[in-house]
């Protein structure tokens, strides 16, 4: 596929997304839909993902380039791809505008031809650079967040509210997770190094790969030897701390990421659940993968009668759904897709969540509430409101991960039942 076509591609789910399409899954589909070369999806990808982390920036400069939309917004999307490129890539220039010209003649009749031309070699007049009037006085356009995003850090984190948006800005690293049962985070790290792949460790099953690759690269990953997940991801189990023989419940499992660690932690038995049928098999996956056993099923957690049997648990991993807005550096749409009032609206739906999951945990058992948002109406808001609606609620420990360059943003708090 030529590159003036994948940077067609590109602009179409850019625009998806300015609708309101989540980028992951945009991307599912559209990988599902023809046969793409490793080389040619790396490049989708990573226009797909850059121009959403830097959407704030590439917007301003086009306006200051084209002040009115075009009549075609596929046109626009295609110059802020190609633009992205320009900026934030090392693709070679010239490729970059000649195939972005020749795919602009299949859009408008091809009469936007030579504006699109224009504005890219203005692009590189400028140095490929953003000129410092587009960065005055645009909050947008510096962050690369929504302005309320930001005014919202601020207030949220007055002290770290800068290096949250700046660490959010980051390519996400790769972390691999090391199955216990299998080896240690210093024998793989071994194992990588064999395959030329440089590592160093973060915690004893812990590793971060220095450049990301595909999971076929990793040594033993089809043996359930190593899954990929996130160092504060990683937290959830680890401060769940599941013990041999506990009846253990993941209420909110897909896709499996914690699930997997718990399973690989102690031998438990496991009952996986979410309301998502489809994301659900990606549970199976994973435990499958792993070779250890869990029940999974398909429910919504609040209608207890569909799927509780009445012995309560000993644990309950409560990892409700949140804005993830902890984790916008490996999903850099989110930040756009969301609004001001999300955090409030989601902590409403996780607070009848977690009441209806209190209500399985046995007395002397434990919850975890987990997030992978830093918003505190889901977090630190929602723990206090739950303290105070259960008198038989105390919490043990409150982690809050705020995302850095080892890590996204988390949020736990485990809490003992009397
Ligand atoms: C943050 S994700 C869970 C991530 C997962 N624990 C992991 O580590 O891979 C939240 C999940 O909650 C599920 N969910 C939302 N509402 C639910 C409900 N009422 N009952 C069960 N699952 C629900 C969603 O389908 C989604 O898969």
């Amino acid at each position: 596929m030529s590159l003036g076509n994948i940077q067609l591609q590109a602009a179409h789910i850019y625009l998806k997304v300015a609708a309101g399409s989540n980028l992951t899954d945009l991307l599912t589909q559209v990988k599902a839909q023809e046969e793409w070369t490793a080389q040619e999806w790396g490049t989708l990808q990573d226009l797909s993902y850059g121009t959403q982390r830097y959407r704030g920036s590439l917007n301003a400069y086009l306006r200051l380039r084209v002040p009115k939309p075009l009549s075609e917004p596929k046109l626009e999307a295609l110059l802020m791809v190609a633009m992205y490129q320009l900026l934030y890539t090392q693709n070679a220039q010239h490729a970059v505008v000649n195939e972005a010209v020749q795919a602009s003649q299949k859009l408008a009749d091809g009469k936007f031809k030579s504006l699109l031309n224009a504005v890219l070699r203005q692009v590189i007049r400028d140095g490929c650079k953003l000129p410092k009037i587009v960065l005055q006085d645009d909050v947008e356009a510096k962050f690369n967040f929504p302005e309320w995003w930001v005014e919202k850090l601020k207030k949220d984190y007055p002290k770290y509210w800068h290096n949250i948006l700046a660490a959010s800005q980051l390519p996400p690293p790769l972390t691999l997770r090391v199955n216990q049962r299998h080896t240690t985070g210093e024998a793989y790290l071994a194992l990588l190094a064999e395959q030329g792949l440089e590592a160093t460790l973060l915690g004893s099953q812990a590793v971060r790969l220095k450049q990301a690759t595909s999971v076929a690269n990793l040594p033993q990953f089809y043996d359930g030897v190593v899954s990929v997940q996130d160092w504060g991801a990683q937290q959830a189990a680890l401060l769940l701390d599941p013990q041999n023989g506990e009846r253990i419940l993941d209420a909110c499992a897909a896709p499996g990421g914690k699930t997997g660690h718990l399973l690989e932690l102690a031998d438990i038995d496991l009952l996986a659940i979410d309301v998502d049928s489809k994301r659900l098999r990606r549970v199976q996956e994973n435990v499958d993968r792993l070779g250890l056993p869990a029940q999974i099923k398909a429910a919504d957690a609040t209608k207890l009668d569909a799927w509780y049997d009445g012995q309560p648990f000993d644990a309950v991993l409560a990892d409700v759904p949140c804005t993830a807005s902890g984790v916008v550096k490996r999903h850099p749409d989110i930040k756009w897709l969301r609004r001001r009032q999300d955090a409030a609206s989601v902590a409403q739906q996780q607070h009848v969540l977690l009441d209806v999951l209190w209500s399985t945990v046995k007395s002397g058992g434990r919850m975890l509430l987990a997030t992978c948002s830093i918003f505190p109406e889901e977090n630190q808001q929602q723990l206090q409101a739950f303290l105070e609606r259960h008198s038989d609620a105390t919490l043990r420990t409150e982690r809050i991960c705020l995302p850095n360059d080892t890590q996204d943003g988390f949020y736990y708090s485990l809490i003992d039942k009397a």
